[in-house]
């Protein structure tokens, strides 16, 4: 039983601390996801003010184009009075350029008329070393020829973007769809050094808006081409504590494979990656100029870590102690019942042992402390159905002691009780087999019951001697001067045709022939099978 308690509360404490740490991943996971929104609403909103950058970066070629389309071809000074009102508005341009589709065949003309205009002027392009080389030949020419402003892009003055095929694609795009093109993320000739830039292009044709493909590259004249530094555009977007906060890289998903990286802010440990894996979030930036932008973002650690609270902890904690509380609570509960079950069982014992006691007191002879007449009859009931279900034999005998009456008169009642005990004592002793019983009858008088016994004179003879051998004093018995006793017995072979009371009478009817041969006898009936029946006096 207390095995029991233990194992139950032990299993108790279990399910407790299994239930509190599912609460604190419950929590835990919910504040995960949460902390993931939070992350996806500042990346949207990084997303937004990056559109939002370079959207306004083309309008400034947009009004350049604007001016082309009204005025026809501009000429150096105006494209840069214009080219410089519209960088004053736009810090993050790099150049704003003109590029005339120049025929080969007018590139010795175009060389030389703007080489009037900067002495050495020629139409470049750039070799793998970096190095500005003359162009090679070729049918068509996009060279630069103004560029503003002039200072810090004095390399590009003379390139020809159609030498370059990134830049190329870019041009091609631009002349054969009519509209705004970027180019794929491109390594701008104006510094020596890795700065990545990106062109945007307009074309500008000869007619307003031709409607077919042929048209376009029939009629075209040239490109208006804005000139961003992506780092400078991207960086306008950034807050100074973006950097610790989380690591994320802008691709251009329709640059080829090796060239989608435009930007890339920050970076994680492989670790680092695994562990925030689940708040990496991948958002569209802009579709716009034929390209793609996404950005991929991870936080890093210490934007979880600000964010996490210790809201699961404590969920845990406080689950942990009420459930310890309850435990316990059932602990105490269990142990008091366990406590009130034994002191129950004990009671019970001790009511049964009561019960028994008060059982055993009805069915007992106060004054000689064998059985009573009433235990007598139900026991005489329950041998005689026994046996006779059985079909086994039955002895039953009655004892009187002789002259009792004279007994009290000569020595008092009380030596009449002494003797009444001291005669039950020595024929209790005469008994042998559990089942046999004595009892007393009357006054005077026993019972004995032998199942199981076909010749009961045995025993009644044993009774009779032995109380005689007690040799007790009787000196007013007509018999004997001592006490005495008169025996009848029945033995019967079987119980058929017998009820109980025919047994009794039987046996008293024994008594009274002991008594009337002048006691201290024994007579004793025999019973035989049906038909069989005899009566045999022994002494
Ligand atoms: N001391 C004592 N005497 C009892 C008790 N019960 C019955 N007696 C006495 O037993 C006597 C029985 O007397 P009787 O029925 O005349 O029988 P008897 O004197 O033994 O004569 P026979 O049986 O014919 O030999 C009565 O005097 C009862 O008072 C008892 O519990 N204690």
């Amino acid at each position: 039983m207390e095995r029991r308690l233990y194992l139950v509360t032990v299993l108790a404490v279990i399910i407790g601390i299994a239930l509190s740490c599912a609460l604190y991943g419950l929590f835990y996971r919910l504040e995960t996801t949460n902390i993931k929104r939070e992350f996806e609403r500042d990346v949207e909103s990084k997303a937004a003010a990056l559109t939002q950058a370079v959207e306004l970066n083309i309008e400034a070629i947009y009004s350049l184009k604007a001016a082309y389309d009204n005025h026809g071809l501009l000429d150096y000074p105006d494209f840069s009075q214009l080219a410089a009102q519209t960088l004053s508005r736009h810090a993050h341009i790099q150049a704003l350029e003109w590029i005339p589709k120049v025929e080969a065949e007018g590139l010795p003309a175009l060389e030389k008329q703007f080489g009037a205009r900067w002495p050495g002027f020629h139409v470049t392009e750039r070799v793998a070393s970096g190095e500005m080389v003359p162009v090679s030949e070729r049918s068509l020419y996009y060279p630069v020829i103004y560029v503003e402003p002039l200072q810090g892009n004095e390399r590009a003055l003379g390139f020809d973007v159609g030498s370059n095929g990134r830049r190329l694609d870019a041009l091609n795009r631009a002349r054969d769809s009519g509209k705004l093109q970027f180019s794929e993320r491109i390594e701008l000739v104006q510094t020596t050094d890795d700065h990545a830039g990106l062109l945007m292009l307009l074309p500008v044709y000869h007619i307003v808006s031709p409607q077919s493909v042929a048209d376009r590259r029939q009629t075209l004249r040239g490109f208006v081409m804005g000139v961003f530094r992506l780092t400078a555009i991207l960086q306008s977007t950034m807050q100074p504590q973006d950097a610790s906060l989380m690591a994320f890289r802008l691709l251009d998903v329709n640059a080829d494979p090796h060239n989608q990286l435009l930007y890339q802010q920050g970076s994680l440990t492989t670790e680092e990656q695994l562990a925030q894996k689940d708040f990496n979030v991948t958002r569209p930036v802009l579709t716009l100029g034929g390209r793609e932008w996404f950005i991929e973002a991870t936080p890093s650690a210490s934007y979880v870590a600000d964010k996490r609270t210790r809201l699961p902890l404590v969920v845990f904690i406080v689950g942990t102690v009420l459930f310890g509380l309850v435990i316990f609570y059932g602990f105490i509960l269990m142990r008091r019942n366990r406590e009130m079950v034994s002191t129950l069982a004990k009671k019970n014992q001790a009511l049964d042992d009561i019960n028994k006691k008060l059982e055993r007191m009805t069915k007992m002879d106060v004054l000689v402390g064998i059985a009573n007449r009433r235990y007598f009859d139900e026991t005489l009931h329950r041998e005689f159905s026994r046996s006779r279900r059985e079909d086994r034999p039955l002895a039953l005998m009655l004892i009187d002691i002789d002259h009792f009456k004279a007994f009290n008169d000569t020595y008092g009642h009380q030596a009449g009780d002494r003797c009444l005990k001291l005669v039950a004592e020595e024929l209790g002793r005469v008994l042998k087999r559990p089942a046999d019983m004595l009892a007393r009858v009357g006054g005077e008088e026993f019972g004995i019951i032998l199942p199981n016994t076909n010749n009961g004179e045995v025993v009644a003879k044993q009774c009779r001697s032995v109380v005689e051998r007690l040799a007790i004093a009787h000196q007013g018995s007509l018999t004997s001067d001592v006490v005495t006793v008169s025996v009848g017995v029945v033995s019967l072979e079987s119980l058929d045709a017998q009820t109980r009371d025919s047994v009794f009478n039987l046996a008293d009817s024994a008594l009274y022939q002991a008594k009337s041969a002048g006691r201290n006898q024994v007579r004793a009936i025999r019973v035989g099978r049906p038909q069989s029946a005899s009566v045999s006096s022994l002494c």
